[in-house]
């Protein structure tokens, strides 16, 4: 039971609000169980099909219906340097799962973007699709239906949140999400952006550029900032698909091993052929939603999760709102300094105490719900912990500590960075809008400043280099939504909008786009709906309008009177560059059907 009654009207309210879907889903979900070890539901051909390539002991094994059966989904590539180490989880996992009397199989990959990669490139208007693609590779690789559990290999942006939705339409299977963890500590972010900024300034040229980003980004594992891919590790935890502790080990370590081959034999524990049986679809429900959202807020997570949180909840059949993520906002306290919202990064918040240390300090105020199974087992109190090599290269795990390691990056409940969380919904007369206050400075969190459009980002990059953009203004940036080009993360705005915020220009930016997980020091209301090609009031703003963004009072208005600005036509723009080329052709439909961002923008539901 959540001691803190505010968070358990807003579960309450949301379990009301689900019924109907989510009733639906565990119904659907509790039929596929009855259907006991699925692989035995197939034909003779089907089976020898499905085992052709193993071993004569495990062909014996999956032609029984005793023996448990992983089915591995992969998102391993070279583009990812978080992904790039499964390339040899498989072997370890086959291993570790033999070594438990069980079997385990690839059943199948999935593609996954680098937004790194593609940030401020054509391919990242695939970016946000690629999530729902996602969910649907790894369906077709778990619809082999030859498996009792599955195990997920995935990190970043839109790879955890479209495996977490696959998981969720598999909800009759129990899953284990496994980790790579982060990278070693680099060039550290600031210095990073620093350098980018001093770029876009013209101070510094591309080589200078490119040795500065080749040490931030540097090897195996996540990049060290908390953007999205951390911001998903966090969930994952605190919503109870790691195991304890697993988040934030490095890969190629001693511990990093141990944590797979636990997770491996963890998974074979809990499948229906053993005595506990925790699918996926009846392990997480609201409180494990609700718990997620409170970790975004007291770590200052990702933007891209008022997106993503929404569409995983809704695979589960729970109806999640961005009221529901702005209420808590206004209840959870940030306790982590992780760039973009200080100077550390996720190894220095690891180091601090990590997830261990922060879920204590959250369970202690009463903040997230105990009562709620994980893989792990039951209650969230399990994973008030720090995780150890034990001397046999077994996982030992040590009880979190009750003071910071770091205070600077990681603090106690009783003394919060700020007194309210990272994310809050903006609403007015432009329709509804999220911002990250957890990487605003405070004296920034009401902007009142002459509008100025752009119709793309390419036309604020050109305006700052012709030197037209030293003054105070809201940039207005449309058609960037899903609808329009594929909701496009619009990072490559920040390092010029810096430059102007630090010349001391009052600067914010609104759009019906999106900004990285990494964006953060310029106020900045994303993700506006409607978008513009919706008919969103975006669509009417002139240059020199007056907008007012209002973190505080959680209010986006444009200040001109309401009945000449609804007179207004509305603008259009040509979109015909945003349909072919790198792909964009393949994702018309997703264009066409992609559902509004606060409603997940997706195209599965
Ligand atoms: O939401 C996120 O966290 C981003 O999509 C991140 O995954 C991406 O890599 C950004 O581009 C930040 O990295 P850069 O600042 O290097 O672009
Ligand atoms: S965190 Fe972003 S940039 Fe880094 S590997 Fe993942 S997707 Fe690529």
């Amino acid at each position: 039971m959540t001691a803190d009654s505010r968070i358990e009207a807003i579960t309450k309210r949301i379990v009301e609000r689900s019924k109907p879907t989510r009733e639906a889903y565990l119904d659907r979900t509790r039929r596929a169980i009855s259907k006991g070890v699925h692989r035995s539901t197939l034909s003779c051909g089907n089976l020898a099909h499905g085992f052709a390539v193993c071993s004569p002991r495990d062909k014996e094994a999956l032609a029984g219906d005793v023996v448990p059966n992983l089915g591995i989904i992969t998102a391993y590539n070279d583009m990812l340097s978080a992904h790039q180490p499964f390339e040899t989880y498989p072997a370890l996992i086959r291993q570790a799962a033999s070594e438990a009397g069980g079997v385990a199989q690839v059943a199948g990959g999935v593609p996954a973007m680098c937004d790194g990669v593609t940030q401020g490139q054509p391919g990242m208007e695939l970016s946000l699709f690629s999530r729902d693609a996602i969910a649907m590779a790894a369906g077709i690789g778990l619809s082999h239906n030859m498996f009792d559990a599955a195990v997920y290999l995935g990190v970043c942006d839109k790879i955890v949140p479209g495996l977490m939705i696959a998981a969720l339409t598999f909800g009759h299977l129990p899953s284990v999400f496994i980790p790579a963890g982060p990278m070693t500590t680099g060039l550290p972010n600031d210095e990073k952006s620093r350098i980018r900024q001093l770029y876009a300034e013209g101070k510094v040229g591309r080589a200078e550029l490119l040795e500065a980003e080749s040490k931030s980004y540097h090897g195996p594992g996540t990049c060290t900032f908390y953007g999205t891919a951390n911001s998903n590790q966090m969930l994952m935890e605190i919503m109870g698909f790691h195991l304890p502790g697993a988040s934030f080990i490095n890969p190629g370590t001693p511990l990093r091993d141990a944590l797979t081959k636990e997770a491996t034999k963890r998974a074979l524990a809990i499948t229906a052929l053993g005595n506990e049986f925790t699918p996926a679809g009846e392990m997480i429900d609201e409180r494990s939603i609700v718990n997620g959202v409170v970790g975004l807020h007291a770590t200052g997570g990702s933007t891209n999760h008022t997106i993503h949180l929404i569409a995983m909840a809704r695979a589960g059949g729970i109806q999640l709102t961005w009221q529901d993520i702005s209420e808590l906002s206004d209840i959870v306290p940030l306790l982590a300094r992780v760039y973009p919202n200080g100077l550390a990064d996720v190894n220095h918040f690891h180091a601090a105490g990590g997830m261990g240390f922060l879920i204590k300090q959250l369970l202690k105020a009463g903040y997230v719900h105990d009562d709620v199974r994980t893989v792990y087992g039951q209650g969230l109190a399990a994973y008030t912990i720090d995780p150890k090599l034990a001397d046999d290269g077994t996982v030992h795990r040590e009880p979190a500590a009750d003071v910071s390691a770091d205070p600077k990056v990681l603090t106690t409940i009783d003394k919060p960075f700020q007194a309210n969380g990272g994310l809050k919904m903006l609403t007015g007369n432009l329709g509804k809008a999220v911002i990250k206050i957890s990487a605003v400075k405070p004296e920034r969190h009401v902007i009142e400043a002459p509008a100025i459009v752009f119709n793309d980002q390419q036309e604020l990059q050109d305006a700052f280099k012709a030197g037209k953009l030293e003054r105070d203004f809201v940039a207005v940036v449309r058609f960037q939504g899903p609808k329009a080009n594929g909701m496009p993360e619009l990072h490559r705005l920040t390092p010029p909008l810096g430059v102007l915020q630090d010349r001391g220009f009052k600067v914010a930016l609104v759009t019906d786009g999106r900004m990285s997980g990494a964006s953060g020091k310029i106020p900045a209301a994303i993700h506006l709906t409607p978008e513009a090609v919706d008919g969103g009031a975006i669509a009417r703003i002139k240059d020199g309008d007056m907008v007012r963004l209002d973190a505080v009072a959680g209010t986006l208005e444009v200040l001109v009177d309401a009945a000449e600005f609804d007179a207004r036509p509305l603008a259009t723009t040509n979109l015909d560059d945003n349909e072919f080329g790198m792909g964009r052709e393949l994702f018309a439909s997703f264009r066409r059907i992609a559902g509004p961002a606060d409603q997940g923008a997706s195209v599965l539901f």
